[in-house]
């Protein structure tokens, strides 16, 4: 299958106020594929990831430079012109720590369709039941949709975080350690789901964990101190590192 670009990071720099964090990063992003995100600690892994959704526009000290190209249009979403709104709209976020509104389990779902003004019912009900069911939740939850969503597992809890985030069809869902509060089973789940999404949906995934990385994605960047070190397809990455820090990371002897 032909391999097509979702997105490109071109030369991005990135500092809060004097500290610089991304020293000029440049990156592809393949279409329906996983990405992974791996580095030590520190290294920018979380900043680059958010700045696909103007995450930093929030911080008042973020300065940046470069590009975020969007393919095919290739609109930069780093340019000042464009409306961080409309960004967060297009690519989808989830977080850490699972972060459900405090409203039902359907409100929760049907929230981004309602902040873009779809108002058709039926439409958003249609929108709730697929995205819960790509989600891998639908039938746990099917029964209870107009119960709070805070009354459900930690695991189910981030299951419907990913709902939400597709419930408006994103062109890129970006995970960020996505099953670090969730326990062995409820991480089984959310890796497989990954695998079941990259069909339908561009993922790009910071991780901690290499055997996560390993198990879930495509491509893989490793990152350190701010520079993208190495990037290729994971098998190469994490059985033939062509850099010596990378092999060093992979290996378990720093980070
Ligand atoms: N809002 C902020 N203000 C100032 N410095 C920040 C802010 N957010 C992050 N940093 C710093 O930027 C650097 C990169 O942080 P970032 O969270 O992107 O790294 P990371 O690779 O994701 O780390 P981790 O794996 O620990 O989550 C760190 O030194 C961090 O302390």
């Amino acid at each position: 299958m032909e391999l097509k670009l979702r997105a490109e990071v071109k030369n991005l720099l990135f500092s809060y106020g004097d500290k610089k964090v991304l020293n000029g990063v440049t990156l592809p992003v393949y279409e329906d594929r996983v990405t992974a995100l791996i580095g030590p600690s520190g290294c920018g892994k979380t900043t680059l990831l958010r700045c696909f959704n103007r995450m930093h526009d929030l911080y008042p000290n973020a300065n940046y430079q470069g590009e975020i190209l969007l393919h095919p249009d290739q609109r930069n979403i780093l340019g000042k012109e464009i409306d961080p709104m409309e960004v967060r709209m297009r690519i989808g976020m989830v977080f850490q720590k699972p972060n459900p509104f405090p409203k039902s389990i359907y409100e929760n779902v049907a929230y981004g369709l309602k902040v873009r003004g779809v108002k058709k019912k039926s439409f958003i009900e249609e929108r709730v039941e697929k995205s819960l069911q790509q989600a891998g939740l639908w039938n746990e939850v099917k029964d209870r949709l107009h119960t709070p969503a805070t009354a459900l597992s930690g695991g189910q809890q981030q299951r419907l975080c990913i709902a939400r985030a597709l419930a408006t069809e994103p062109e890129i869902l970006l995970l960020d350690e996505p099953t670090s509060a969730l326990d062995p089973i409820s991480t089984r789940h959310i890796e497989e789901l990954i695998g079941e999404l990259r069909k339908d949906v561009t993922i790009a995934i910071v991780t901690h964990s290499l055997h996560q990385a390993a198990r879930v994605s495509d491509y893989t960047a490793f990152m350190y101190l701010g520079d993208l070190i190495e990037f290729g397809e994971s098998d190469q990455i994490f059985t033939n590192p062509k850099d010596r820090r990378t092999e060093n990371y992979i290996t378990g002897r720093f980070g």
